[in-house]
């Protein structure tokens, strides 16, 4: 089976004016298959707050009501994945711009209420690659915003962790997927005070304690927990890391084990 690499970018590489295009550029070179997921949550809020639209959170997690549905719209499936499209063809790098709704490819069910309304989120039942099995094939590169759709007309929210790891499941049936999860840190950390002290390899068992000892917090959670979600469906690799480890396998990163 060929490799395919499916690369996830955060708010924080998204939001620096040097970073990204510097990121896009070295992407852009990369030989093989590959396909691009990028979050944007940061500049949703700071869009949001531009726009007198209230920002609302529970646990970090976002309540996406129908102002902020057309806010994360815009900004995600708008002017984040327009920008980054056209900055990849300036490299000389075919890219194509999703969301779930293009080409039918995520498939979500809106998040029922339970203790919290989140509003327009959705969690996904299915990922169709077809489409994007023919774009890769022709060497277009597809580029995925945060947004998946329920087949009724309604775009929903989703996480762009989970979007990753949702097409890296669902493309390992015909490929070897690596799953990269790309941040501003060298990997997951023993002291966020300490830069260097990347663990690099997280196994199943240990998980647990990471969390309990206040090692693990915040954002790293859901991502990890989507990493073993993807190396338990088959995905052939789940590192996180600075981009750079895409580039240089050999750089410090951390490996997430079963
Ligand atoms: N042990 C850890 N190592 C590294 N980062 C951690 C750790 N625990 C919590 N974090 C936090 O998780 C954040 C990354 O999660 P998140 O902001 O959701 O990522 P993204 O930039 O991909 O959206 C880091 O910026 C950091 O503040
Ligand atoms: C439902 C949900 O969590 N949606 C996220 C999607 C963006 C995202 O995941 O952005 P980062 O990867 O930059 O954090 C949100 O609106 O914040």
């Amino acid at each position: 089976m060929k490799t395919l690499k499916i690369i996830k970018i955060g708010g924080n590489i998204i939001d620096d004016t040097k970073k990204l295009p510097s990121f896009l550029e070295k992407f852009a070179s990369l030989k093989g298959p590959k396909l691009l997921v990028h979050g944007g949550g940061k500049l949703a809020t700071s869009m949001a707050q531009q726009m007198g639209i209230e920002v609302k959170m529970h646990q970090g997690r976002r309540i996406t009501d129908a102002d902020t549905l057309d806010i994360i719209t815009m900004t995600y499936a708008g002017k984040i994945n327009k920008n980054i499209v056209a900055t990849l063809q300036a490299y000389q790098c075919n890219a194509i711009g999703f969301s779930g709704a293009d080409g039918n490819t995520i498939i979500a069910k809106k998040r029922p209420i339970e203790a919290i309304d989140f509003g327009f989120v959705g969690d996904i039942t299915q990922v169709n690659t077809s489409i994007l099995d023919v774009l890769i094939h022709n060497h277009i590169t597809p580029v995925f915003c945060a947004i998946s759709h329920d087949e009724q007309g309604q775009l929903l929210n989703t996480n762009a962790d989970t979007i990753a790891s949702e097409l890296a499941i669902a493309f390992s049936e015909n490929y070897t997927v690596e799953l990269y999860y790309c941040f501003e840190k060298k990997g997951v950390l023993q002291s966020l005070q300490d830069e260097d002290s990347v663990i690099q390899t997280i196994h199943q068992n240990k998980y647990p304690s990471l969390i309990q000892e206040g090692i693990i917090t915040e954002g790293m959670i859901p991502k990890i927990d989507n990493c073993f979600y993807a190396i338990n469906h088959n995905v052939h690799k789940v590192c996180i890391g600075l981009p750079h480890m895409i580039f240089n396998p050999t750089s410090i990163h951390t490996t997430i084990q079963k």
